[in-house]
């Protein structure tokens, strides 16, 4: 895809500092995320992907290169990026809208068109009826899916989403992978995801970035070929297979990826 970046690191770093010790987790790490890109970025465990995310995201600077987003120094960027984690974090106490809704009431009032656009988020991914309903009422992969409303309700340029299908199982994440792509595609969004699955990866990219070494580094960047939207049955052909064993020893490490 020939778009202008969104997303740009050049010569990132990233060394945590104790009284105790100095652990440098990445370095010189440099890619590009281009706009409506889906990009993965997946790596052994401990391997600098998560730390990547958060100084992308601003919550950590780098001790080393620079970040841009939107072709702006990342300390003076306006862009708006969202975050989903692993686990959804959904307030117990509020339904499933007013959850949705929360990145807007931070930001003041709600207003009938946010109201509106959340309800068509929730119809978007199958939870329309669950709406006034709390979340402990929801399923794993459903209590998912309204965090994920959350972060597109505000609208966001960028959508940054840390392993957020690795405590599902494999068959809720199979469907939640279809899920991603079909939001994805129906919201231009740009994405950047963090797995330790190579199926998952492969699956849902244009791209994947595989970080390795000690400290983290990218090791290879690999434009994924495959015609969309995919469907389950890509998973079973050659080309399929093929991206997932250049990846698995590119990590080198085959064993330790789900
Ligand atoms: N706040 C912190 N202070 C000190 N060290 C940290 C901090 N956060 C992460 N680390 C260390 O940085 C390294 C990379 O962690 P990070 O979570 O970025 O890796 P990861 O690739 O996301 O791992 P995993 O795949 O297991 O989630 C680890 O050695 C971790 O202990």
């Amino acid at each position: 895809m020939t778009t202008s970046p969104v997303i740009e690191l050049d010569a990132v770093g990233m060394t945590y500092r104790s009284r105790k010790e100095t652990n440098t987790v990445l370095d010189g790490c440099t890619l590009s995320v281009g706009r409506g890109e889906f990009v993965s970025i997946v790596g052994h465990s401990g391997g600098g992907k998560t730390t990547l995310l958060r100084i992308i995201s601003g919550l950590i600077h780098p001790t080393e290169g620079s970040v841009w987003v939107n072709g702006q120094h990342l300390d003076q960027s306006l862009s708006d990026m969202s975050m989903v984690f692993q686990k959804p974090v959904l307030l117990p106490w509020r339904n499933n809208l007013q959850n949705v809704l929360l990145p807007m009431e931070f930001r003041g009032r709600v207003t009938d068109t946010m109201r509106a656009y959340a309800m068509e988020l929730l119809e978007m991914t199958g939870l329309k009826d669950t709406a006034r309903r709390h979340p402990y009422e929801l399923s794993g992969g459903m209590q998912q899916r309204v965090a994920i409303c959350r972060a597109l309700v505000s609208h966001p340029d960028i959508m940054l989403m840390d392993e957020p299908f690795g405590a599902l199982d494999a068959m809720t994440r199979d469907s939640m992978n279809l899920e991603l792509q079909r939001i994805w595609s129906e919201t231009g969004r740009s994405i950047l995801f963090v797995t330790h699955s190579i199926p998952e990866a492969v699956f849902l990219s244009d791209r994947v970035v595989v970080i390795g070494g000690k400290p983290g580094r990218v090791v290879a960047d690999i434009a994924v070929d495959l015609p969309r939207p995919r469907t389950k049955a890509h998973r079973y052909t050659p080309e399929f297979y093929e991206y997932e064993q250049q990846i698995s020893e590119l990590i080198g490490a085959k064993e330790s990826i789900a």
